[in-house]
């Protein structure tokens, strides 16, 4: 008995019934820090300082009541001063006439175990931004400096990485936190009217200008101005910006004088700024003045380890707007995301799972409930079988056009509409009246 004592790995000791320690074991020397000798003869509460000491000890109990008790979670109080969790499991000791005398309990450490817990419910979590990918926490480790300094941002990375929220928490983590976030999608407003949305006009500006309008810009004083799709902006409107950025100065369509404002730039793009430059498309001045602190968000498709817990952050999310109870995601179903590329990023997986929370009705999502274009690419249609397959009508033609062209250009819309040979405002009324808006693309 004293050898098998020796030997096991977990902690054992027993107490008499007046709780003093009879026997110890090498294992519980390296749990206390109390030795064999500083241990034997002592009240085991000197020894252990458990949190159930005072309260419920399960000596006691099982004195008391005379039944064993199994695997209650506890910590002991190490010697150094280190708290120790442990699993216990305490026995009652009877002599031969069946007398209980005192009781035998064993310890087991769960330090590691628990390490290892800590370290998969880690949150990865910075403001509404989840992700455990190396590549984002680097990101993560300098958004806060980057946040207090005033410095331009300038966000890349592919449709639906994250650039919006990655601007959002700047904003929330600056000291503008309690001025204004405000959002201007270059890319959304039609070219005519993007100089008026971003300064304001005065009222008789132009015949339908009944009263003054601010514009984003006078919006976000004392904020954060968020310029989306920034390689989006006309020309001409580009050297306005540069000015407004640089002299903190703009001025109002019909206005006389120009407006004073204090904001910070942060501006995004999934175009490739300097071939734009190099193209003459975007202003070379304007690209220096707001690529002052860079941000590169990687696609999904090279952070993969963060899709099983974005699934789970969005099956959270929908679980809880949507009332519906599913509680997870299956392996299988699991596994068909994890071998996806996610043209659209995060976004579409957001769509994939909102469009679960359609078709399964509750428990864990199966790949029964994924849309089929996952399970097998039917997004392009090959040109053999397009070519055999029931005569389409105009419109779905040109929708399944507008999904390849979006597909092949990576969503990237104005390639997209070069491509197609339309105009950025045509893709935008052709994605919506299709319902494709949020296919990857905004
Ligand atoms: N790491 C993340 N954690 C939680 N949610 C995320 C994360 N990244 C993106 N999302 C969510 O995915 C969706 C798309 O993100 P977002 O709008 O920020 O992308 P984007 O890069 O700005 O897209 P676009 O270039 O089309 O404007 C949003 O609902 C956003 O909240």
């Amino acid at each position: 008995m004293q050898s098998i004592l020796e030997s096991i790995g977990d902690g054992v000791f027993s107490v008499d019934k007046h709780f003093i320690i009879t026997s110890y074991n090498p294992a519980l020397e390296k749990i206390t820090g109390y030795s064999l000798k500083e241990a034997l003869g002592k009240p085991c509460y000197e020894i252990f300082k458990s949190s159930l000491c005072q309260s419920e000890c399960p000596v006691v109990q099982v004195i008391k009541e005379n039944k064993r008790i199994f695997n209650k979670q506890a910590y002991f109080i190490h010697k150094t001063g280190r708290r120790i969790p442990v699993s216990i499991t305490v026995s009652p000791i009877k002599d031969p006439l069946g007398r209980l005398i005192g009781a035998v309990e064993t310890v087991r450490d769960l330090s590691e175990i628990c390490i290892l817990r800590k370290e998969l419910n880690k949150s990865y979590k910075l403001c509404d931004i989840i992700s455990k990918s190396p590549l984002i926490d680097r990101i993560f480790k300098v958004l806060p400096d980057i946040a207090e300094s005033e410095s331009t941002v300038l966000i890349t990375g592919e449709s639906g990485t994250g650039k919006d929220i990655f601007a959002r928490a700047i904003h929330d983590l600056s000291p503008r936190k309690k001025g204004p976030f405000v959002t201007v999608n270059c890319a959304a407003i039609p070219d005519t009217l993007l100089e008026s949305e971003l300064f304001g006009y005065k009222a008789g500006a132009f015949t339908d200008a009944k009263k003054d309008k601010p514009g984003r810009f006078a919006l976000a004083n004392g904020g954060t101005l968020f310029l989306d799709e920034i390689g989006e902006i006309p020309l001409p409107l580009q050297a306005k910006l540069l000015r407004a950025i640089e002299t903190k100065e703009f001025e109002p369509l019909g206005a006389s004088k120009p407006e004073k404002v204090d904001v910070r730039i942060i501006a995004a793009t999934n175009q490739d700024l300097e071939i734009l430059v190099k193209e003459g498309r975007f202003r070379q001045d304007l690209y220096y003045r707001i690529n002052v602190v860079r941000i590169h968000l990687p696609p999904l498709r090279e952070r993969r380890e963060d899709i099983p817990l974005l699934a789970e952050h969005f099956i959270k999310k929908f679980r809880a707007s949507k009332g519906k109870e599913i509680i997870g995601i299956s392996e299988d179903a699991l596994k068909i995301l994890m071998d996806y590329d996610f043209p659209g990023n995060v976004r579409e997986l957001e769509n994939i799972i909102e469009y679960c929370f359609i078709v399964c009705k509750e428990g864990l999502i199966y790949p029964e409930h994924l849309p089929d274009y996952l399970k097998k690419d039917t997004l392009i249609i090959p040109e053999e079988k397009a070519s055999f397959s029931i005569p389409k009508t105009l419109q779905e033609i040109e929708k399944e056009a507008i999904l390849q062209a979006l597909k092949r250009n990576k969503w990237r819309k104005m390639a997209t509409c070069r491509e197609l040979g339309i105009s950025k405002d045509t893709l935008r009324r052709k994605l919506k009246k299709y319902g494709l808006q949020n296919m990857g693309a905004k």
